[in-house]
């Protein structure tokens, strides 16, 4: 793994004032990040007015590392509350970033919640919580979280996830593999994209884990959409013992180039990664947590963008293990 320079978008002192005055304006507005339809409808009138040059940062990813970093917003580290124990007990913490990344995330596209997560909150946050160290789940801390697409099992996952930083004291690592820098052969590639076995639902979808109304559908790790190799990939979650020798060993080249290019971003307070979902699989180096209020804090948002062709078309028969995607605009 190598701590290559990811593309960095920097908003002038303008975008970042443009910006940080909507999100505080809409906080002021509503008293709370929680997301209620009439907060959703004002975010989407304000991001709409965005300047063009905003607007413009938040264009597509467009180079083949499959993601970039935006730079400019800052975040004082006095100002900002200590950081939460827990998704559960984080409340309106950081509110204000919850709506700035609402506000850029439906400039590019819809931002979508789960019923089951984080309350069916918008904007997630990921912290290190006492008793989920070992999970694989953004909850965890002294495992490494190994490479993986966000919410893989379900067919309405983001195309786009967005990591905005608050806290990272330890500047640790989220790590971040793009399938179209990797070398498998034309071999390798066939067999992964024969859907083969399922993804099953990771420990952060507890009613999912139970669903057994119809039976798991069997996925396919690569896609040749129009633009490039996309890909569906969750090892911790993949019954891979269920496939065959070829597959198994095909599966494993798979991972080992994913390792082979994938890069360490350590984002700074401010900072927001986002990361092509379709494209790139990302994960998190171990770390120590400390649970004293200062431990590495960041809000996650996930986006749809509509219209996308990065995906195959069998994805739209999956039952999606009961779970439902919900959108914040109607589209
Ligand atoms: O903590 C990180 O850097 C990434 C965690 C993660 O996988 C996620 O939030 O989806
Ligand atoms: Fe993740």
């Amino acid at each position: 793994m190598s701590t290559a320079a990811a593309p960095v978008r920097t908003l002038d002192a303008h975008m970042v004032g443009e910006l940080r005055q909507a999100a505080e304006k809409l906080l002021a507005e509503f008293g709370t990040s929680a997301t209620s339809p009439q907060l959703l409808v004002r975010v989407r009138e304000v991001a709409s007015g965005f300047s063009r040059p905003l607007r413009d940062e938040c264009r597509p990813v467009d180079t083949a590392d499959g993601l970039f970093v935006i730079r400019g917003l800052d975040v004082d580290d006095e100002e900002v509350c200590p950081t939460p124990s827990s998704w559960a007990t984080a409340g309106d913490s950081g509110a204000v970033y919850d709506i700035a990344l609402l506000l850029l995330a439906t400039v590019m596209g819809n931002p979508i919640a789960w019923e089951g997560q984080q309350d069916g909150r918008f904007v997630h946050n990921i912290v290190p919580s006492p008793g989920h160290e070992a999970e694989q789940t953004g909850a965890s801390s002294s495992v490494l979280l190994s490479p993986h697409t966000e919410d893989a099992f379900h067919p309405g996952r983001a195309h786009l996830l967005m990591l905005g930083c608050v806290r990272n004291p330890d500047n640790i690592a989220t790590t971040a593999a793009s399938i179209r820098k990797t070398r498998l052969t034309d071999t390798d590639t066939e067999v992964l994209k024969k859907p083969v076995v399922p993804i099953l639902p990771d420990d952060a979808y507890e009613a999912a884990q139970g669903y057994t109304d119809e039976a798991a559908p069997a996925v396919p790790a690569l896609y040749a959409a129009e633009d490039g190799m996309t890909l569906r990939f969750d090892p911790a979650y993949t019954p891979l013992d269920d496939a065959d020798e070829t597959y198994r060993s095909a599966y494993g080249r798979l991972s080992d180039e994913l390792a082979r290019v994938s890069v360490a971003v350590s984002l700074s307070p401010g900072e927001i990664l986002v990361v092509d979902n379709d494209m790139v699989v990302h994960g998190r180096v171990p770390f120590q947590a400390r649970y004293d209020g200062t431990d590495r804090w960041l809000k996650r948002a996930s986006v749809r963008v509509p219209g996308r062709r990065t995906r195959p078309a069998a994805e739209s028969t999956e039952h999606g293990y009961g779970q439902a995607a919900l959108e914040a605009h109607a589209s």
